[in-house]
């Protein structure tokens, strides 16, 4: 029998020592700890997406933690290839991670079979795409565009689906549209309409990849605007793909991918002098902190100090400062 088995003291060389108890004791500490991301709607731990195409694997999402929390309003970022389309459509229920975890309101992503994921497609996630001729059915109008998932869904009498068309054609500011086909409708009202689809059965979350990648920057803020008032009236928690600078920047949160991995995000908070009373939007960089100890520091940064491989490290009462190797 061993000491650890008896309950009995085990000598561990180093002076310090380590009973039964002791590991009874951080066990339970363990299990009496929330899990990660647990009180968020969308948390992704550690998560894997392998492509093999041809023999060759691609990494597109190497071990990538991100937590949304209800009512957050979001954009991610990142170069062509970092990965975002491949967590988009992981958060869309349309691809399955290879490893790692994946939760949205509630519904595991990993351990979904077909009639949960259609569920789940149909009634948490609602998703808007890059290309306008992607999220509308060109034989049907506005409103039986809008319509239409809540029928499938089977919600609902008619006058009540009538209304709620009505009311999220209003919200999106295209009421007039209601009876026209997407042939007759610009890019952008296309895409005002097709985030009133993707409301109409009270999704959790609104997912949009690039949704306003192929129109003007006028048309964009618009689109922009229509999405903040779904945050802001009905609660939805949103989640932007973007290149574009301008919805990057009105965001609270900006978070960018690298390689796979979410790597930094800009927090904004707006501040309001104390003597004059004006209002300012202040926003701070922050590097993500893995639980594993790992920090992605900004490219830019590392450049601009010729930083490679091995940096100094130097731990002060407040934070930790980092320098080029004075080895090399
Ligand atoms: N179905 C697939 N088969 C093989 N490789 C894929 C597949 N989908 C994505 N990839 C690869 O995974 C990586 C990440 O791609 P992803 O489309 O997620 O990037 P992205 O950040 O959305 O890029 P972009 O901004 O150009 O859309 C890339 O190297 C891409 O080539």
């Amino acid at each position: 029998m061993t000491d650890a088995m008896t309950g009995a003291t085990s000598g561990t060389g180093s002076g310090t020592a380590t009973t039964l108890a002791d590991l009874e004791r951080a066990a339970a500490s363990r299990r009496a700890k929330p899990a990660f991301g647990h009180d968020a709607l969308i948390a992704c731990d550690r998560l894997v997406r392998v492509f093999t195409t041809d023999g060759v694997e691609v990494q597109a999402l190497q071990g990538l933690d991100l937590l949304v929390q209800e009512g957050d309003l979001m954009a991610l970022v990142g170069a062509s290839g970092s990965g975002k389309s491949t967590l988009m459509n992981i958060l869309a229920g349309l691809d399955e991670p290879t490893a790692g975890a994946a939760k949205v309101a509630g519904c595991d992503l990993l351990a979904m079979g077909a009639k949960e994921r259609l569920h789940y497609r149909r009634n948490v996630v609602g998703f808007i795409w890059q290309q306008t001729a992607r999220n509308l059915l060109p034989y049907l109008t506005a409103a039986q565009n809008v319509a239409l998932p809540m029928q499938l869904k089977g919600r609902g009498k008619n006058a009540e689906r009538v209304a709620r068309v009505d009311h999220l054609l209003a919200m999106m500011e295209v009421a007039e549209l209601r009876d026209r086909r997407p042939a007759q409708m610009s890019g952008g009202q296309q895409q005002r309409v097709a985030i009133a689809v993707a409301l109409a059965n009270e999704p959790s979350v609104l997912l949009a990849d690039e949704p306003t990648g192929e129109l003007d920057s006028v048309t964009a803020e618009q689109i922009f605007a229509a999405f903040r008032r779904a945050n802001e009236e009905l609660g939805t928690t949103v989640v932007i793909v973007t290149h574009d600078q301008t919805v990057a920047d009105e965001v609270r949160r900006t978070v960018a991918i690298r390689d796979g991995r979410t790597s930094t995000e800009v927090l904004r908070r707006t501040e309001v002098d104390a003597a004059t009373g004006q209002e300012s939007v202040v926003a701070r960089e922050y590097a993500m902190l893995d639980r594993a100890g790992r920090l992605q520091l900004p490219q830019e940064y590392t450049e601009s100090l010729d930083m490679r491989h091995r940096v100094m490290l130097e731990l002060e009462s407040d934070h930790i400062g980092v320098w080029p190797d004075d080895q090399k």
